[in-house]
């Protein structure tokens, strides 16, 4: 079990030690720190801070497009197409009724064919000459010779005569090719693979999808002070991290393998730690669970297990400088790259991106609740992105304007959690504290709210929220 918590003034009044606990930060070939940017500043003790476009970018391409590989179209739910999906046939495949009644052949009345119905999955029907007409199902081949076809509640037919209006030259019959010939580019890679994609690659004849699969995700919930069950008390609080990240990874597209709700646990050092590839943690399923601190004694040590197991890995709290924020000092105690050390944005300033020993990404989520999502929005989503090959969703275009202005920050990005009441309006809905979900809870979208001295009006840039 969670030990007792330090009060926050104490965990807080460490703070300035920062400098102590930073970590390794990548050196550029210029000589420069890779994402630090000459002349930003944060005041509140992060003076690597990056800005937030570059936090954004840096993630897309810190992570390496996961292997491809071909799954049968079963298994291929929720992956991302590696290749484009192209069509394998003529879909429709032959000339098709899109109604049922009779194909008809020229002018009305037309005399009945003796011999029975055409149905869906017949091969060649017999000609139709002109002035007759043969019953059709919806699917089947159209006989070679009809001109149309006429729906079942137009036309009567008395003994072998078929009586009707005339139906237009080419009516309820759906061409050979009218949705794509056999070549066409249907979807592009990086789509990811939902079931309206198994169902239009099924019709186009594919029988396996080449795809990058969702990335796996282990997450690591630091914090001696959390509870997982009941009301706070005796200074202790719910963790409102663990519940929230595993589904909003699935939202992603990710497949959050571990959520290991763990304590404050000694940062540690490679050398007290099993290597790679011997995790000391108990694994556990998708989406599972522990409580306490399971098998490892120190963080380094549950950094190398996750991280053996997973294509990212997470971390919430302890990313300050306080007297039990490890993520820093495991980082560097592992010989991590750090490349992003801060973000200007708030909430979530905290918040760093780094490259384990073994090539995996870490995120370094802030512990206050709103400042996790937005690491999730500003670091997450665009490394899980960069994993599979899917596109920003509405990178740089979704916008809408402000129904009301926004106070903003003088020197760093605000994400302030909106409603989307009509088409293009956002409505601030307040609630927006670092460590508030109030506000995101209600939510349609995130607004990105520029730097500025005056409060934020008219057209705001809105990040989508993932929806499960
Ligand atoms: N002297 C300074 N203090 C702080 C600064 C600063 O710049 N200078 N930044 C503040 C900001 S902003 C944030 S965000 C936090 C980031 O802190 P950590 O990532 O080290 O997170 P913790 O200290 O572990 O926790 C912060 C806060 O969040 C609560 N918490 C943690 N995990 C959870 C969880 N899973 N569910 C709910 N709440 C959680 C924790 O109890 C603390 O109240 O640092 C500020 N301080
Ligand atoms: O930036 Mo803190 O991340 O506001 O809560």
């Amino acid at each position: 079990m969670p030990g007792p918590t330090a009060p926050a003034g104490a965990r807080r009044a460490d703070r300035g030690a920062a400098g102590d606990a930073a970590p390794t930060v990548a050196p550029r070939p210029d000589g420069s720190a890779a994402g630090r940017h000459r002349g930003d500043r944060d005041p509140a003790g992060h003076p690597h801070a990056t800005d937030w476009e570059t936090a954004h970018r840096t993630a897309r391409r810190a992570a390496r497009h996961l292997p491809a590989r071909a799954l049968p179209l079963a298994e291929a739910i929720g992956h991302t197409l590696a290749e484009p999906l192209t069509a394998l046939t003529d879909l429709p495949a032959f000339d098709t009724a899109a109604m049922d009644g009779w194909a008809v052949s020229g002018p009305g009345p037309w005399t009945l064919e003796p011999g029975g119905a055409v149905l869906a999955g017949h091969d060649r029907p017999s000609p139709l000459a002109d002035g007759l007409a043969v019953p059709i199902a919806t699917g089947a081949r159209i006989p070679p010779g009809t001109t149309a076809v006429l729906r079942r509640e137009r036309g009567r037919t008395v003994a072998d005569r078929l009586r009707g209006p005339n139906p237009s030259p080419g009516a309820d019959i759906r061409p050979r090719g009218q949705e794509c010939r056999t070549g066409a580019g249907l979807l592009p890679a990086g789509t990811p693979v939902t079931p309206a994609v198994l169902g239009l690659a099924a019709a186009a004849g594919y029988d396996r999808l080449t795809v990058r699969p969702r990335p796996r995700v282990a997450v690591l919930v630091l914090g001696d002070e959390l509870l997982h069950r009941g009301l706070p008390t005796g200074g202790r609080i719910r963790d409102a991290i663990g519940p929230m990240i595993g589904p909003w990874l699935t939202a992603l597209g990710a497949e959050p393998v571990s959520v290991r709700l763990l304590g404050d646990l000694p940062a540690g050092s490679p050398g007290t730690t099993a290597g790679a590839g011997e995790s000391t943690a108990p694994r556990t399923g998708a989406g599972a669970r522990t409580g306490g601190s399971g098998g490892a004694d120190t963080l380094v040590e549950e950094l190398l297990a996750a991280a053996d197991d997973a294509d990212l890995v997470l971390t919430s709290g302890g990313t300050g400088a306080g007297p039990v924020d490890r993520v820093h000092p495991a980082l560097r105690a592992l010989g991590a790259r750090v490349t992003v050390d801060g973000v200007a944005v708030r909430p979530g300033h905290p918040m760093l991106l780094a490259e384990l020993p073994n090539g995996i990404p870490l995120v370094g989520l802030p512990g206050n609740p709103l400042a996790a999502v937005s690491a999730v929005l500003t670091l997450v989503a665009p490394l899980l992105h960069g994993l599979t090959g899917r596109p920003e969703p509405g990178a740089g275009t979704a916008r809408a304007h402000l129904t009301s202005p926004v106070s903003r920050h003088p020197r760093d990005v605000r994400l302030v959690p909106v409603r989307l009441p009509a088409p293009g309006e956002a409505e601030p809905v307040g609630w927006a504290g670092p460590a508030m979900l109030r506000g995101i809870a209600v939510a349609d979208a995130v607004a990105v709210l520029p730097p500025g001295p005056v409060p934020a009006a008219g057209r705001v840039r809105l990040l989508e929220l993932p929806r499960p």
